[in-house]
């Protein structure tokens, strides 16, 4: 096991005094990997070192495209302007921000190793494996092309909120996008619902974590998803929970795939919930 060491750490955001406190945490094994489940940057007070540290790593590090990597995107691009607490001025200013950038639409939305399935977010019911997989690539595809401005100013919206294998084009492309990058709640029927960020047991009776919805057809993989802080840490036989809140003053968690060994570091709070 010692020469095969994976990780999958949670949201980064901008918390690169915390990233390298646990990196020299984790036995400093050779051939260690590291997948990062996306939201490297924003609200934490360091965005711009945490891209360069998760960038310097190279291919010891990858990562998977979470909603607050995908807004640095648009803010860039004059798409979305920026939030009153977004921290990522100190990348917009970057002499190399064009770089940064590059870097960052070139990563993937999903990622499979070892049997487990890492995304920043979830996956829709419907979707198997290799379907997701392939979804996952349609949109990596798009943001890889010479469109991807055009995408990303037709990527923000709510709806289809449910999948069909007939959507095309940018609704096609807007669902696949949510599913993998915000989704939290979702109907029996798959419906994604976006309004509720509470932790599992706060939404009314008609939702129900996305990874609950009955005939969830990525059951025979271990998805492991960041992105819910206040889900928190969820560790089941086919299932990771990784957002341990970081930036708000929680934990950033690390688990080691082959025996789920976690790591963690206590995290001083850079943004009050709410
Ligand atoms: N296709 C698309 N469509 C729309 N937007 C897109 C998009 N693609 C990218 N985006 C972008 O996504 C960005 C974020 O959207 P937001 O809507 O602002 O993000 P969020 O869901 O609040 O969640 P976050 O990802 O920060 O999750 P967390 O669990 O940590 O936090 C969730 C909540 O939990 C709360 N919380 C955390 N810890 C808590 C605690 N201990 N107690 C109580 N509440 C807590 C926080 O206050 C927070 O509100 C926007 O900038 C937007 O541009």
């Amino acid at each position: 096991m010692q020469n095969l060491s994976h990780y999958v750490i949670g949201d980064l955001q901008g918390c690169d005094g915390q990233f390298q406190q646990l990196l020299r945490n984790l036995p400093n094994a050779p051939g260690q990997r590291l997948t990062l489940a996306g939201d490297l940057i924003n609200r934490g007070p360091q965005s711009l070192q945490t891209l360069r540290t998760v960038m310097a790593m190279g291919d010891r590090a990858r990562t998977v495209l979470g909603n607050h990597d995908l807004h640095l995107l648009a803010v860039s691009q004059g798409i979305r302007p920026l939030h009153k607490d977004d921290t990522l001025h100190d990348i917009l200013d970057a002499p190399d921000r064009e770089e940064l950038i590059d870097w960052l639409r070139h990563r993937p939305l999903a990622i499979h190793e070892q049997n487990h399935l890492i995304v920043h977010a979830g996956v829709l019911p419907q979707w198997n494996l290799e379907q997701a997989l392939a979804l996952a690539g349609e949109v990596e595809s798009m943001l890889q092309s010479d469109h991807w401005i055009d995408f990303l100013t037709h990527m923000y919206g709510n709806q289809p909120a449910r999948w069909s294998d007939d959507l095309a084009g940018y609704e096609r492309l807007r669902c696949i996008i949510n599913a993998f990058t915000r989704v939290r709640f979702c109907q029996a029927d798959g419906t994604m619902d976006f309004s509720v960020k509470e932790g599992a047991d706060a939404a009314p009776e008609e939702l129900m974590p996305w990874f609950e919805v009955p005939g969830r057809r990525t059951e025979d993989v271990t998805v492991v998803f960041g992105h819910w802080s206040t889900l928190g840490l969820v560790l089941r036989p086919n299932l990771i929970a990784l957002d341990t809140g970081c930036v708000w003053g929680g934990k950033l968690t690390a688990v080691r795939l082959e025996d789920r060994a976690l790591f963690q570091v206590q995290c001083p709070q850079a943004q009050k919930p709410g």
